[in-house]
């Protein structure tokens, strides 16, 4: 699935992800952003591909890779899993992690929700802190707009030090715009230095005494005040991760490890451990972000998102929501199961003339019995079968099932029944990949991807083909018998 370490580490480029350039002077442009930003939309604009895109958080779980061209270079984009953070806590997390500090992109291209962009501007800045090869894009400027909140993306672009744009996912416009910003970065020279957040003074006096030993022990392949912010930190799968890809062991360095013991003891005479330290660093960025966003984002009416809370309350409850999702899955289900009958009938009746017509025509022929046998009554009977019993509720469960998911319901299911799956040992994403797998098992099971822990995936994996999948529902049409034939 992509989701290793050895996938996304320092040499992905070359190995594990295997990103292939078609020239040397491709660029790499990882598309970075929190979840459901529109980062795939974003993606598939550029490069004409078909990534899994739909109104839920956490649909890309590997890294993917496309082409696009600009006037002035080729470019490589990466399109990474969303993520809140780089602190990552999640297997999706660290893959984006990993690509964005060791994975070696020439520039991150971060998407943005326009409509939350406080929340989205804590990543922004943890990027900043890396890498300053680095550009902004607002999306859903059309939501926004709807919502009546309006962002200074010039002012943005001061107060952040790299190129903002605002774009709307869908809009052949914005995939010019993003284009453009993106042939500015690559003209970018000097030092990658990106936006510095000040944190509390032992914090600052800790981070000096630290960097210019990281600086000297890993020369210019990592940025070191980031990478000392993380020393401190204590992140031992992260600092790991560092080793790796610089390819020593930054910790075991002796003048790091002494400036280290220093730097320490200076955070501990300030009452700051290992926990403190973390907190220092999350709330300076929070802070960072709130600041930038007083100033940037201009809301008309400040109870935009009451309605949406509203609708959310509602449908998350335990008295309305549970009454409506039966409802809503049952009349789902009664369409597909009453709807497909006609269709399914009418593509048989079709099917089986042609087949009734290719006999006549195999006796015109004199064909010999095992041929008519082997290509009429075999291949084509069956296929006209699968057909006829699996294409009719497929073609209307998956465009209903698609609906629910673009208007944002899917992700609520997951978390009304999160408490009932728990309680199975599994988790409320399962819901969605059993939805799934009432359309297709195989469907069903390659949905599981979604599902963080491996546990809960293999268990929501090998109960997936206990739902009964559109070919095994109830058909009081002739077609019944043929149905069991036909699970995937
Ligand atoms: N209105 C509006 N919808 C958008 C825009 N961009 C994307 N979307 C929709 O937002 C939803 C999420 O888009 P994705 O591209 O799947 O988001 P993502 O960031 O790749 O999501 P993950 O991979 O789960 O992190 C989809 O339903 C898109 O159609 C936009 O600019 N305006
Ligand atoms: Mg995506």
């Amino acid at each position: 699935m992509g989701l290793t370490s050895h996938s996304v580490g320092r040499h992905a480029v070359d190995s594990g992800l295997e990103i292939h350039r078609h020239s040397p002077s491709d660029r790499i442009i990882a598309v970075a952003g929190n979840p459901n930003v529109g980062k795939s939309t974003v993606f598939n604009g550029l490069t004409g591909m078909k990534q899994h895109t739909g109104n839920w958080p956490g649909k890309t779980v590997a890294n993917a890779q496309g082409y696009c061209t600009s006037d002035k270079n080729t470019y490589i984009l990466v399109d990474i899993p969303g993520t809140y953070s780089l602190m990552a806590h999640s297997a999706e997390e660290e893959v984006a992690r990993n690509f964005i500090c060791f994975g070696g992109p020439d520039a991150v291209l971060v998407v943005c929700d326009a409509t939350c962009l406080e929340r989205n501007l804590n990543l922004v800045l943890q990027i900043l802190e890396i890498t300053g090869h680095a550009a902004v894009c607002v999306n859903l400027m059309d939501e926004a707009e709807r919502k009546q909140i309006h962002i200074n993306l010039k002012l943005l672009s001061e107060k952040l030090g790299v190129p903002v744009i605002g774009t709307t996912g869908r809009d052949k416009r914005s995939v010019r715009k993003i284009l453009d910003v993106l042939d500015q970065l690559s003209e970018k020279e000097g030092p990658d230095e990106g936006c510095r957040i000040l944190y509390s003074q032992p914090l600052e006096a800790a981070i000096s005494l630290l960097e210019p030993e990281v600086r000297a022990a890993a020369g210019g392949n990592i940025n070191s005040r980031w990478a000392s912010l993380r020393l401190l930190g204590g992140d031992k799968k992260l600092i790991g991760e560092m080793d790796q890809s610089l390819g020593i062991q930054l910790e075991k360095d002796e003048a790091v490890a002494k400036a280290m013991k220093k730097a320490d003891a200076l955070l501990l005479d300030n009452g700051m451990g290992q926990g403190e330290r973390e907190d220092c660093i999350v709330s300076a960025l929070v802070r960072q972000a709130e600041e930038i966003c007083r100033e940037v984002v201009c809301c008309e009416k400040d109870e935009y998102h009451e309605t949406d809370r509203k609708i959310d309350r509602l449908l998350t409850g335990k008295w309305v929501g549970y009454p409506v999702m039966l409802g809503l899955l049952a009349v789902i289900f009664w369409l597909t199961i009453t709807g497909a009958n006609y269709p399914s009938r009418l593509l048989s009746e079709g099917l089986f003339w042609i087949q009734e017509k290719l006999t006549l025509l195999f006796e015109y022929l004199h064909a010999p019995a095992w041929l008519h046998g082997a290509l009429v009554l075999g291949v084509y009977r069956v296929l006209a079968w699968v057909v006829s019993v699996m294409l009719p509720p497929m073609a209307i469960f998956f465009p209903l099932f698609t609906l629910l998911e673009d208007v944002g319901y899917l992700p609520r299911v997951a978390y009304n029944l999160d408490k009932p799956f728990h309680k199975c040992g599994a988790c409320g994403k399962q819901s969605l990949s059993m939805c799934m797998g009432f359309g297709c098992n195989a469907a069903g099971v390659i949905g599981c991807r979604i599902i963080d822990s491996p546990r809960e995936r293999l268990l929501a994996i090998l109960t997936n083909s206990f739902v009964p999948c559109n070919g095994r529902f109830p058909q009081p049409y002739e077609q019944k018998e043929f149905r069991n034939l036909f699970v995937f």
